[in-house]
């Protein structure tokens, strides 16, 4: 369980975040949801130690120091917005980094397995042999996630996981991102611009706007309608499709 207690962060002279409170539970996606510059890239730097903050932030029963951050802790694994790099590094070996804490002067079969059936998972396994240099920002971004899951963090933050990818790829990312929340009772906080990927991905959801939390809960009860529209200033409908599912699309009059 991670439980944020009144968070403040401020950077240079502005405060970016006011008042932050919410618990995020095991086994649960957290969709982190807000305009641009409403703050959840550095609430997420902030929950993954990168931060330094005022007020109070448990993780697992246990109180983190928040006061000078700069260094992730060793139970999170975070992705990054941006993960351009000029590494000649193959996604294999890129990936297999995720172990880096167990690895020897030899990597094993075993280990080379479980990057395979990582890659394999999102969808990668061809792009085992290229360079990180050589792949495009999505591919790029992609390996990173993988990466960071064969970690095996107990802490999941992912950054704009799928604002680069192509639909495929995009549920691909999501149901590997749910499955693996579930099956290792990860908890995951996942910063989501598309509401239609909170609405069928994450059970519960943050809602930022101008630093602060206005809305936090089950993901159909906050993803509304009358709760979007003021945040994000557009008119919102909600549909139901054949299925059973809810969609919301903004007004585009
Ligand atoms: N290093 C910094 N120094 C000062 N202000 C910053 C710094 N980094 C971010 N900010 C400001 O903090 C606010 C929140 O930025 P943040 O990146 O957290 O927003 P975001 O919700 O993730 O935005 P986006 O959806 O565009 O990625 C913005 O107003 C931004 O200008």
């Amino acid at each position: 369980m991670l439980h944020a207690q009144h968070l403040h962060v401020s950077l240079g002279r502005q405060t970016v975040l006011q008042d932050i409170s919410f618990e995020a539970r095991p086994g649960e996606v957290t969709a982190l949801l807000g305009p641009n510059g409403s703050g959840k890239t550095t609430l997420l730097k902030t929950l993954a130690g990168l931060l330094p903050a005022r007020g109070q932030l448990q993780w697992q029963g246990r109180p983190r120091n928040l006061q000078h951050g700069g260094q992730l802790h060793p139970s999170c694994g975070y992705l990054p917005q941006d993960c351009s790099t000029r590494s000649r590094l193959t996604v294999e070996d890129a990936v297999l980094l995720g172990r880096l804490g167990t690895l020897g002067w030899r990597v094993s079969t075993e280990q080379r397995e479980a990057v395979r059936q990582q890659l394999a998972t999102l969808g990668l396994a061809a792009l085992a042999g290229r360079r990180l240099c050589e792949l495009s920002g999505g591919q790029r971004q992609m390996v990173f996630l993988a990466q960071v899951l064969l970690r095996e963090p107990s802490l999941l933050l992912l950054d704009e996981p799928i604002s680069a990818l192509d639909l495929q790829h995009q549920v691909q990312v999501m149901c590997t991102v749910r499955e693996q929340t579930r099956e290792r009772g990860l908890t995951s906080v996942v910063v989501l611009h598309d509401l239609n990927a909170a609405l069928a991905y994450a059970d519960c959801v943050l809602l930022l706007r101008q630093g602060r939390l206005v809305a936090t809960g089950n993901t159909v009860d906050i993803l509304t309608p009358a709760t979007l529209a003021p945040v994000f200033g557009v008119t919102i409908h909600q549909a139901h499709t054949a299925t059973g599912h809810s969609v919301l699309c903004p007004h585009t009059g």
